[in-house]
């Protein structure tokens, strides 16, 4: 054989190599791992070439933009639309195909998972599962622990655990007091004399993000904010602060704020960034849409803002609320969880099996990712009554472990070793502003604001949130 037929032959083979390792990743593995879910009784719409359901996805997506305006809150008692707006696919394929059911991203498998007991048990085993890969989220977070994986994310989530413990907690609750009373006494001087409509979400959204630079940033705050406003220079501004926290003699010898506590660890500078990164601008967004969702429901279900400031006077006697008091106020309590229930800030959680698993009867092969609807799991009749879709703060009377009918079908900060581990510090937050405004004002939502939920990393609302207050 010449040496030009040598080449073409080697060619031929390399290219028919190449043929059959693609079609094994776009035709053969989907198939035979839809045959293997299909055997165990888990069905779903079905994997077509190359697009797997993306195609199916975006229509069922383009079906709903159609669809006529929400009502808004005060129209309708139920907020049964939540989950069909904000992930339509889900209700549409769960109704068909059962509580878990197998759906394409192009060539791969995600399992969507709305089933209580299989995901409890998927958070408690932190061995066989780690977070999914994504790089919009990870060119946000860098390296952070939200997005790192195994014994880097274990090493990391114990460093920063100490960070949000009772005594920090404490100090915190002084720095969310001090920034909310700003807040509301610029807002009595609006208010003196007329009624005043503000929209919530941007006051909000100011508000935790200067108590989170002010956390994470101490002295530094005010440009430890400019991360917030130049998303896309996120490293350098980051960079740029923590440049003048290595600086000799460019800060106090103990500092008590996040950066210090950081600098004094284990972590590198790269990674500090990162989760410098992540308390002051991930950690803000989900607490101002968890607030602007609590005074949508407030100042349309007055009763209950009612009930809940008439136990706030009671039990305060007009003085400023403490991190210790917050836990007597139940009803305030009640009313923060079933906020988060209908109006998760985080409405999608998400795993990925290392390796082959075994979980609840059901054989997984490596690679699967489980997608963990939140939302869905929040608004399920079988689990929370046929009063799901209704705002009814009375079903957290007795706990959040007895509100449905699992223990752990609540899961706004998800469950088990990876839970969110801004939790306490969230509910501090969100409860402490709330109390402080309900002792101030009394408000409605106002006719101008128009109901329409929308999921850009967190759940927000899209028009919004235009509440008119009015001085006690
Ligand atoms: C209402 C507010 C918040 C909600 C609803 C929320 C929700 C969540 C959820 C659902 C996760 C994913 C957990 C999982 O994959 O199992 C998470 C992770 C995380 N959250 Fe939050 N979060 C909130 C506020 C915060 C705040 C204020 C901070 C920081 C100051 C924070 C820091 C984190 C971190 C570091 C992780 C990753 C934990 C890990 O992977 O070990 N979160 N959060």
């Amino acid at each position: 054989m010449d040496l030009v037929s040598l080449v073409y032959l080697s060619l031929g083979i390399f290219t028919l190599c190449m043929l059959s390792k693609a079609l094994t990743v776009v035709w053969w593995n989907p198939l035979r791992i839809q045959k293997h879910f299909l055997d165990q009784g888990i069905r779903g719409p079905g994997y077509s070439l190359l697009f797997g359901n993306l195609k199916d996805i975006a229509q069922i997506h383009r079906q709903l933009q159609r669809a006529p305006p929400l009502p808004s809150p005060s129209e309708s008692k139920s907020h049964h639309y939540m989950a069909e707006r904000i992930f339509p696919h889900v209700p549409f394929w769960s109704t068909k195909y059962g509580k878990n059911f197998l759906l394409w991203i192009g060539p791969s498998p995600f399992l969507v998972v709305t089933d209580p007991e299989l995901i409890k048990r998927m958070f408690n085993e932190p061995h066989h599962y780690f977070i999914t890969e994504n790089p919009p989220l990870r060119r946000v977070l860098g390296q952070s622990l939200p997005v790192s994986v195994g014994d880097e994310w274990a090493n990391k989530r114990r460093i920063l655990s100490p960070l949000f413990n009772m005594e920090a907690l404490k100090d915190m609750s002084q720095i969310i007091a001090k920034a909310t009373n700003k807040m509301v006494d610029r807002w009595s001087k609006f208010i003196k004399l007329n009624d005043w409509e503000v929209d919530v979400q941007h006051e909000f959204e100011d508000l935790a993000e200067n108590i989170a630079a002010i956390i994470v940033f101490g002295k530094n705050a005010e440009l430890g904010k400019q991360i917030g406003h130049l998303q896309l220079k996120l490293q350098d501004v980051t960079s740029k602060v923590l440049r003048i926290a290595y600086v000799p003699g460019s800060r106090d010898e103990q500092e008590n704020d996040f950066l210090g506590f950081l600098l004094s660890s284990t972590l590198t500078q790269e990674q500090i960034e990162d989760e410098c990164r992540v308390f002051s601008t991930a950690g803000y967004d989900t607490i101002s849409m968890a607030l602007s969702w609590a005074f949508i429901l407030l100042g349309t279900h007055t009763e209950w803002q009612d009930k809940a400031r008439e136990e706030i006077d009671e039990v305060l006697k007009g003085n400023q609320p403490s991190f210790e008091i917050l836990g007597r106020l139940k009803i305030l309590n009640m009313v923060v969880n079933e906020t988060l229930r209908l109006y998760p800030p985080v409405p999608l959680a998400a795993r990925e099996a290392k390796k082959d698993v075994r979980l609840e009867g059901l054989d997984i092969p490596g690679g699967t990712t489980f997608a963990i609807p939140i939302i869905a799991i929040h608004y399920d009749k079988e689990v929370w009554g046929d009063n799901a879709a209704e705002f009814d703060p009375s079903r957290f009377a007795q706990g959040a472990s007895k509100s449905a009918k699992h223990p752990k079908a609540f899961m706004p900060f998800t469950h088990g070793p990876r839970m969110c581990l801004g939790m306490n510090f969230a509910l501090l937050e969100i409860r402490l502003v709330l109390a402080m405004i309900l002792q101030s004002f009394t408000f409605v939502t106002s006719p101008t604001y128009k109901h329409d939920p929308v999921h850009a990393l967190t759940m927000k609302p899209g028009k919004g949130a235009q509440i008119i207050f009015k001085k006690i």
